[in-house]
């Protein structure tokens, strides 16, 4: 039995709509006309205890409605959804106290509480056991810096430490399943590694099944073995990450520099060039057809060659292909 098991998930809103302008307003408390948004049209995955997934796709795919039915905010309208057998809407109460979530966007702690007295609440509210708590809250501490931010309130935080502590927050109950939603989100470079780095050892050392939403592809890159795409309300792809860069694209490139100016074509079967910038030529090729090294000892052995190196397609570049194969722009 999976951990997470989605299937067939649909949710839809309903958004009242009026006329501009004043008239358009009065009209409205009269004659309310409602639109409806499907913002999942029958999602379907599972995941394995101890997973990290990464699940992405453009602004309004459905991402954050997921994880809000998935940590029991939202009713579903209807499929499926059990997280270790549990369905939690129904069984909110029982389910809370086994997940963790972060909100990028949103805190979970109280603004003008300072950290350490949230974290003491969060004690009471999950009622974990106080030695096992300061024990916890301790080993967190340690490892997210928080030493000096505990008697602050959390108003006065910036962005990064306040999502170290929210990151704190969620784990304080030491949950099984931690959905993080947009985690590193606005975040400077050396945060979003420490979020980064927390993310992976919560995962690998604690062995926290992890679901996370991001629209940083270096996330992906940095945390996840598996991605779901999800675009318009559905699962576009569900694919290890490698397998996603072979699906969207069978090249690889070559790179090279070469010791004076190259020449204009080149006898290189199974080949293309793909760019050409001064004494640089880059080659793409598939790696299931043509040989790498078979290639480089043909160009070393014809040209005078000053550097050589094989690139792969960024996962940035994979998913802005896929997006554009699959016409799933923003939703
Ligand atoms: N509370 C709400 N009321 C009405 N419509 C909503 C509400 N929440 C989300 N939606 C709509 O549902 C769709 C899916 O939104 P959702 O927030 O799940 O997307 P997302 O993938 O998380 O997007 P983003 O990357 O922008 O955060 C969008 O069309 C959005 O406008």
């Amino acid at each position: 039995m999976p951990h997470v098991l989605v299937e067939r998930l649909v949710k839809s809103y309903r958004i009242a709509e009026r006329d501009p302008g004043l008239w358009g307003a009065m009209r409205g408390i009269v004659h309310r006309r409602h639109r409806t948004v499907e913002a999942l049209s029958g999602v379907t995955f599972s995941l394995e205890r101890g997973e990290l997934l990464g699940l992405i796709g453009p602004n309004g795919a459905g991402k954050s409605t997921t994880i809000k039915i998935l940590a029991g905010i939202l009713r579903p309208d209807g499929g499926r959804v059990e997280v270790d057998g549990r369905h939690p809407f129904d069984d909110r109460e029982r389910h809370v106290s086994r997940i963790g979530v972060v909100f990028g966007q949103r805190t979970q702690l109280w603004w003008d509480l300072p950290v350490g007295e949230g974290f003491d609440l969060l004690r009471d509210i999950y009622r974990v056991d106080p030695a096992r708590y300061r024990r916890t809250r301790d080993e967190l501490v340690a490892m997210l810096q928080l030493e000096r931010l505990l008697d602050q309130p959390v108003r006065q935080l910036s962005l990064g430490q306040r999502m170290r502590a929210e990151i704190a927050a969620a784990l304080l109950h030491e949950p099984e399943l931690l959905f993080l939603d947009e985690p590193t989100i606005g975040l400077d470079a050396p945060s979003k590694l420490a979020v980064r780095d927390f993310v992976k050892r919560a995962n690998r050392e604690r062995g926290a099944t992890v679901l996370l939403t991001t629209h940083d592809m270096h996330d992906i890159e940095a945390l996840a073995e598996r991605v779901i795409i999800i675009g318009h309300g559905r699962v576009l792809a569900d694919s290890p990450v490698d397998a996603l860069r072979t699906q969207v694209l069978a090249q690889r490139r070559l790179v090279v520099d070469f010791d004076g100016t190259p020449p204009e074509t080149f006898d290189l079967p199974g080949t293309d060039v793909v760019e050409r910038d001064g004494r640089t030529v880059v080659f793409g090729f598939d790696p299931a057809t043509s040989s790498a090294p078979a290639l480089i000892a043909r160009l070393v052995a014809e040209h005078a060659v000053a550097d050589i190196h094989l690139e792969g397609l960024s996962i940035e570049e994979v998913i802005s292909r896929f997006y554009a194969m699959h016409g799933a722009g923003e939703a």
